[in-house]
């Protein structure tokens, strides 16, 4: 039996740090075990200019514990007023790495999200030119459309037709929660490859909604049926390919979580790595999982793989806080349901 697990220091593609004393308080929680991130842009107001990103990046770096090696990848907040000037002077300069779609009104802080995607359509064309890669928030918001099925219909409506009239843009789906998502990427070129979270490879709607509503357990795109994390879970242990990790590492206020309207998002930076190893060794698969949180995703942003390592333990099961505090606040960590047997080796 497996007991230590050596791989390639991991990177996080998709992560909410938030800005003061949240990001203050849950920095340290991805600095510890990843090398990088693709920081998201969807603060109150958003980053929208090179302007923007380049103060929060300063913001994020002087917030890194002393001695941590942690690097954040920048991304633009795409909107209808975005200058593809400035997207493009952003990436030729290394400042980004990526610009973020979120259909306005798709998910927590969105309202500045695109409308009219006709409207974005230069910023698009100038990202397929210089190769920089648009992530997407990939629902629909149609009050028609049930909530359960936004991703699908999104795929058809929306991303199909903005990759035919844009060809040689580089997508990545963020947060990948369905079978219909894992057949678009795998069949969809070398364009395009998605995140999938460490949550929905743990939960499906069940573990939301039986026995007692679990806001905790309440992110978007909401968890799906049982098929669907068994479709991911094969998409995240495939091993080589387009695949990767992006926890959508997403903290909330207890207050805000907890509560009659409660917002969606699951803290899942402090226990990532154990539970990632958990279910890779529930699946047979911990021989992919290297390439799951280390590999495939710099070799999609065209990044260097990261030279250094961690070592995975396998033991008693492993102690992590239930809350972290923020600020006079408290954030939840999310609780995979089972005990985590591995730890990062100090
Ligand atoms: N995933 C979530 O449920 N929430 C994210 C937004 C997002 O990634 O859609 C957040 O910012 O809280
Ligand atoms: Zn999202
Ligand atoms: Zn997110």
């Amino acid at each position: 039996m497996t007991t230590r697990l050596t791989i390639r220091r991991p990177d996080d593609w998709h992560l909410h740090l938030r800005d003061g004393a949240m990001l203050q308080a849950v920095l340290p929680e991805s600095a510890r075990h990843f090398a990088r991130a693709i920081i998201m842009p969807n603060l109150v107001p958003p980053v929208v200019t090179s302007g923007d990103a380049a103060a929060y990046r300063d913001r994020i770096l002087a917030a890194r514990p002393d001695g941590a090696d942690f690097t954040p990848l920048m991304t633009l907040y795409l909107t209808e007023e975005t200058d593809p000037e400035d997207v493009a002077a952003a990436h030729a300069s290394g400042l980004i790495s990526a610009v973020k779609l979120y259909p306005a009104g798709a998910t927590t802080n969105s309202a500045s999200g695109v409308r009219d995607f006709d409207r974005v359509r230069p910023v698009l064309e100038r990202m397929a030119e210089i190769g920089l890669p648009l992530c997407v928030h990939g629902e629909v918001t149609d009050p028609e459309i049930d909530i359960f099925d936004r991703e699908a219909v999104f795929i058809d409506r929306v991303l199909d037709p903005i990759r035919r009239a844009t060809p040689g843009l580089r997508v990545v789906m963020e947060h990948l929660t369905t079978s219909d998502g894992v057949d678009y990427v795998r069949e969809g070129g070398a364009d395009i490859a998605a995140t999938i979270t460490t949550h929905h490879l743990v939960i499906n709607r069940n573990h939301l909604l039986v026995g007692g509503i679990r806001p905790h357990y309440y992110c978007l795109p909401v968890a799906k049926r049982e098929s669907h994390r068994q479709a991911l879970r094969a998409a995240a242990m495939a091993g080589p390919g387009r695949f990767f990790l992006g926890t959508d590492s997403a903290p909330h206020p207890d207050t805000a979580k907890e509560t009659a309207c409660g917002c969606a998002g699951c803290f899942t930076a402090t226990n990532t790595l154990s539970i990632l190893a958990e279910v890779f060794e529930q699946n047979g698969a911990l021989n992919r999982l290297e390439a799951f949180t280390s590999l495939n995703g710099p070799d999609f942003y065209r990044l260097p793989r990261n030279e250094e390592t961690v070592t995975l333990e396998k033991a008693a099961p492993v102690d992590y806080p239930a809350k972290i505090d923020a600020g006079g606040e408290t954030v939840t960590v999310f609780d995979p349901g089972m005990p985590l047997h591995w730890r990062v080796a100090q």
